[in-house]
């Protein structure tokens, strides 16, 4: 799926003698194309179990915990705000470019739902695009939100002629943490009188522990690159937003959407467990701050302002949910950085990489050992040092 026209336009590109797209001296040369990859979600109510189904399939989640989580999708219409999000991220997305002087076409596909990434690809190739750059609404290594989609994108443009790359890993670039100062700055701000006493709790999603240990490259910490990822980024933020405000909030990271089996660990503290504990150990209120997710989705409106937030209410903790990034400008613009950035190190040049003080530093393609999969370990993936070879044993 195309966002407007003027893509559509683009999809005649201009053919140089060597048989590529005619992409250079555009700020984003070598690439001819850009593409948004998400995870998709039901947009009506027949929708919610096939989507579950796709997400699902293979990944040994109790009947159970699916029942339970196509509650919440009909809790909300059968519709999730997830692919209206990605349209309004792909607009903010084309203003930023066209703003820049850049006209390169913006493609989307998810992962589990329409438009689905594979017929994406396909419709990319068939419209002449062989080099395009990636960006997905996922913003820290792990198997889950990285590699996985990585192995997606290969599956994706076999018989294509499509080569993929992607942008580095961008949570601690700083137009994502910018976003998330100024989410939890009006968060605190909506709390009145008790804001100066809140305390900044970070939220993402819950993985098995398995996954986050060997999440990122080795050599790894014990916690592994997710945690160590999420716990800069909440320092950075945390830090911030405590030079602004004049005031010492302490900060946690605590986890939500907890899925699988209960004898399988995951990934703890829950976000529930956790506002309980810091209640019973005098927290006197709490700003919950999202920097797991890109968006307001499903895991947010529900996991987090409905689920959290009751659990709140039921202990008489005042309780406010920071915005995730969305199409906050300063993240928009960072995006657009990212992929000039991209653009210029696979032209061979050495750009600059910003990150937020203390921050790691993304990569752009994978170690064949990173965010290794658990379960298939032969599925081979884009976007990897050395190209798509099996994860080494
Ligand atoms: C790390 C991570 C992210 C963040 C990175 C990223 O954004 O990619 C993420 C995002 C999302 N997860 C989403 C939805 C779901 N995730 C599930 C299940 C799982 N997620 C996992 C991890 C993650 N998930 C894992 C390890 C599982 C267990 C099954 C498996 O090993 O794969 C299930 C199955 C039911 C359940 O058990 O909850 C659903 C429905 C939606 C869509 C929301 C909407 O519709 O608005 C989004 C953005
Ligand atoms: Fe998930």
């Amino acid at each position: 799926m195309t966002l407007d026209d003027r893509t559509t336009a683009h999809d005649t590109p201009t053919t140089r003698a060597d048989g590529t797209n005619g992409s250079a001296g555009s700020p984003l040369a070598p690439y001819d194309s850009l593409l948004l990859v998400s995870f998709g979600g039901p947009e009506q109510p027949d929708d919610v179990v096939p989507f579950l189904e796709n997400v699902t399939r293979g990944r040994g989640i109790p009947r159970e915990r699916l029942v339970e989580v196509g509650q919440h999708y009909y809790l909300f219409g059968g519709r999730s705000p997830i692919n209206d999000q990605c349209r309004e991220l792909l607009a903010a997305l084309r203003a930023e470019l066209d703003g820049r002087g850049i006209d390169l076409p913006l493609h989307w596909g998810n992962r589990n739902w329409d438009p689905y990434l594979d017929a994406e690809v396909q419709a990319m190739g068939a419209a002449g695009h062989r080099r395009t750059l990636a960006v997905l609404t996922s913003a820290y290594p792990s198997y889950s939100s990285c590699r996985q989609y990585r192995e997606n994108l290969y599956d994706a443009v076999q018989g294509t002629g499509v080569e993929v790359d992607k942008i580095r890993h961008y949570s601690d670039h700083p137009g994502f943490v910018t976003a998330s100062v100024d989410a939890t700055l009006a968060a605190l701000d909506s709390l009145g009188e008790v804001a100066d006493e809140a305390r900044l709790v970070f939220v993402t999603h819950s993985i098995p522990t398995a996954m986050a240990q060997t999440s990122g490259p080795t050599p790894r910490s014990a916690d592994g690159g997710y945690v160590d990822w999420h716990l800069a980024v909440a320092a950075a933020v945390t830090r911030e937003v405590n030079t602004r405000r004049g005031v010492e909030h302490g900060h946690d990271l605590a986890f939500c959407s907890r899925s699988g089996p209960p004898s399988q660990p995951w990934a703890e503290p829950d976000v529930n467990d956790h506002l309980t504990a810091l209640h019973e150990g005098g927290t006197k209120a709490v700003v919950v701050v999202p920097i797991g997710f890109i968006s307001d989705h499903m895991e947010v409106i529900y996991d987090l302002d409905t689920e959290a937030e009751e659990t709140a209410e039921g202990l008489g903790l005042p309780f406010a949910r920071a915005a995730t990034a969305g199409t906050h400008p300063a993240f928009v613009a960072g995006l657009v950085d990212l992929m000039l950035e991209r653009a210029a190190a696979a032209r061979g040049e050495e750009p600059a990489r910003p990150v937020v003080d203390g921050g790691p530093v993304g990569w752009y393609d994978c170690q064949p050992d990173c965010c290794r999969n658990l379960r298939d370990p032969g599925r081979l993936a884009l976007c990897q040092v050395g190209g798509p070879v099996p994860t080494p044993v």
